[in-house]
């Protein structure tokens, strides 16, 4: 029976010898390429942290010392050593969150995947510690050097910094890399102090060989170490960190659990603000993801273990449109530069960094500022095209709305992964973008159905420079392609079913598909066709504002149902309500999407089903409307 199986809480962890935890590693990374290659996850990061992650453990005491995770993809370990592994259900519904989960663990505080939080939620804490008089505990946050270029955790560092008796730990995890290498400023500071890793060895070869002296030589390490500062001005470079008032230990080897644990001892006997910078690598101790050049194996689905090869290869998907449709917009228009928040090529603009690389620019995980300086740009007079997953747009609502469109700046922001995700867990699902951008005055928003109306959207959208355009899309494979009939103002109608004749009065429906959804809405359509109702089933691709003419659809016909992958409060649906009842329209009318609610890990399917946005739904709730009237 291998060691792991018998650690079942944090003490566990701390009565191991030296050996034994060594041993450990070893175990969990076997543990981990197993199974998350069975299921896939963030393989990457956690084999990066399983020595930290073991350190951690035996050196504080969780979960009176909180440990708080920045994104949460690398809690894997951690989640080993505090009772859960069974991974066999990882990210799967009913199964193991692929974050941090109160409802899991009592050693889980930070559920939300937005990176660059964990600090202001260290900061927090470590004040409530202090104001309850809790002054035997600790919070260790866990910040990677991608989080750290978020703004966020540089707001939460200036107030750490303000109180020398703020028990709390803040653990860089610096590997170096978000998904691509880590960008910026931060960044080539923490190169810098890495590679003064020989600083750290220079120290302890001075005080080994001057203490062999004796006392002449222990007085000169002491007037030595008396001076550490000044020599780490020399040998490193003075951190920002204690330019910030935080102590700096580091950087340390964060492959080495003992010189970690001991790291972390000093931080902790400090008693106040500390950094200690742990040097790791992502995918550490697995060669398929050592040598994945793009992203070390950041997020896998699943792989064959031996060599890390994709069990099914990936399908051209809605991603790939954009790659490559976006390529073709660069080369006719020199004016059109795009933007990432370290994430260029799950976005799918590698291609286009690739050919246009003075034209590409990755801001670090910082979405807030990729706006502002976009808006910036367009002044400039480009066209930037920021390109985002829709759910980390969230955080940069302001900056849309009071930097792009109160300046009408021509900025074009591409929301991949829009509407429901999946087994990213609640904060991950790109459902609240439309209700949220809906009041944003003179935004324009396209949710197309498929390849075609996704890249005539993006032409659309580049070409106008007076206002933020969105063009947002599901996460995964494409539909078929979906033909219009006819378009009509803007609307596209993709199906017309007329029951033989003049329908009987109060029998006709008008289905409104949005973005993916269009796919249940036609199916809708043929089951309410065979109900005897005569059904007309449109898919406008540009949906925020509203279309006038679907406005004046709705008022032709008996009952409008609206179909979307995103939240209906306040939604397109919503809003063509709204407008209808502004004009006298009466008709009325059925939404299906998304609750106000978390939706937690799950399948897509699994959530489109649980959330009735199947054709069969649709069908149900517009009959049970109509036998209203
Ligand atoms: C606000 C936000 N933007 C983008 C992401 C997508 N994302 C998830 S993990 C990650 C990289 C994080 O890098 P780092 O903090 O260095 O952690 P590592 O994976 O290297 O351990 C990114 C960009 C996110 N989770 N949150
Ligand atoms: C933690 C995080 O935000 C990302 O790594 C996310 O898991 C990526 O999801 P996709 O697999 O959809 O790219
Ligand atoms: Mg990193």
């Amino acid at each position: 029976m291998g060691l792991l199986s018998t650690i079942t809480s944090p003490e566990d962890v701390r009565r191991l010898t030296p050996a034994q935890t060594r041993r450990l590693a070893v175990e969990i990374r076997d543990f981990l390429v197993e199974n998350v290659s069975r299921t896939g996850g963030h393989l990457g990061p956690n084999l990066g942290v399983v020595e930290l992650t073991i350190a951690m453990h035996r050196a504080f005491a969780s979960p009176r010392d909180t440990f708080v995770f920045d994104t949460g993809h690398q809690s894997y370990v951690h989640k080993l050593l505090t009772g859960r592994q069974d991974f066999t259900g990882l990210r799967k519904r009913d199964g193991l969150s692929g974050y941090p989960s109160r409802a899991e663990s009592e050693h889980d505080v930070v559920e939300n995947s937005h990176a660059s939080t964990a600090l202001s939620w260290a900061d927090g804490i470590a004040k409530a510690n202090t104001v309850a008089r809790r002054d035997d505990r600790h919070v260790v946050a866990v910040i990677g050097d991608g989080a750290l270029t978020g703004g966020m955790a540089w707001e939460a560092i200036n107030n750490i910094a303000a109180d020398a008796d703020r028990r709390l730990v803040i653990v860089v995890n610096d590997n170096g890399r978000s998904y691509s290498p880590t960008i910026g400023g931060v960044a080539n500071h923490l190169d810098t102090l890495r590679v003064t890793r020989g600083y750290e060895a220079f120290l302890g070869w001075g005080k080994r060989t001057l203490h062999r002296t004796g006392a002449p030589g222990r007085f000169a390490y002491d007037w030595l170490h008396g001076l550490k500062k000044g020599l780490k001005d020399v040998v490193a470079p003075q951190g920002m960190f204690e330019d910030l008032g935080l102590k700096y230990i580091g950087p340390v080897d964060g492959h080495d659990t003992a010189a970690t644990e001991a790291a972390l001892r000093r931080a902790k006997a400090f008693g106040g603000p500390v950094i200690v910078h742990v040097m790791t690598e992502k995918g550490r101790g697995y060669t398929p993801a050592e040598e994945d050049v793009a992203d070390r194996f950041h997020a896998v689905g699943k792989i064959h273990p031996e060599t890390g090869l994709p069990v099914a290869p990936s399908r051209f998907g809605w991603t790939q449109v954009f790659a490559d449709e976006i390529v073709a917009i660069g080369r006719r228009r020199s004016d059109v530069v795009c933007l990432t928040a370290a994430m260029l090529h799950p976005v799918g603009l590698a291609p286009f960094a690739e050919e246009f690389p003075e034209r590409t620019f990755d801001v670090g995980i910082a979405e807030q500022h990729a706006v502002t300086s976009a808006a910036g740009m367009a002044f400039g007079g480009l066209h930037p095209v920021v390109a985002v997953y829709a759910t980390f747009l969230n955080r940069a609502f302001d900056q849309v709305l009071m930097d792009a469109a109160l300046h009408k700046a021509g900025v074009t922001f591409v929301l991949d992964r829009a509407g429901i995700t999946g087994d990213d867990g609640a904060s991950h699902n790109g459902m609240w973008d439309m209700a949220m951008l809906r009041i944003v005055p003179g935004l324009r928003l396209a949710a197309p159905r498929d390849e075609a109306t996704l890249r005539t959207a993006l032409r659309t959208a580049v070409d106008v420079d007076d206002a933020p355009t969105v063009v947002r899309y599901p996460k995964g494979a494409l539909g078929e392609p979906i033909e219009a009939l006819e378009e009509l103002e803007g609307v596209d109608v993709v199906a017309r079913h007329t029951p033989g004749g003049e329908a009987p009065a109060g029998r006709k429906v008008l289905v409104v598909g949005v973005g993916s959804m269009v796919g249940s809405a036609l199916a809708a359509g043929e089951s309410l066709a065979a109900h005897g109702l005569e059904v007309d089933i449109v898919a406008p691709t540009w949906v925020l504002p509203v279309p006038e003419r679907l406005v004046k659809m709705a008022g032709e016909h008996d009952l409008v149902v609206t179909v979307e992958d995103g939240v209906v409060d306040g939604g397109v649906g919503a809003m063509l309500a709204q407008r209808a009842a502004e004009q006298g329209v009466r008709t009325p009318f059925v939404h299906r999407g998304l609750p106000v609610e978390f939706l937690d890990h799950a399948s897509r399917d699994q959530i489109v089903t649980a959330q009735r946005l199947r054709a069969e739904d649709v069908v149900r709730d517009a009959l049970a409307a109509l036998a209203q009237d």
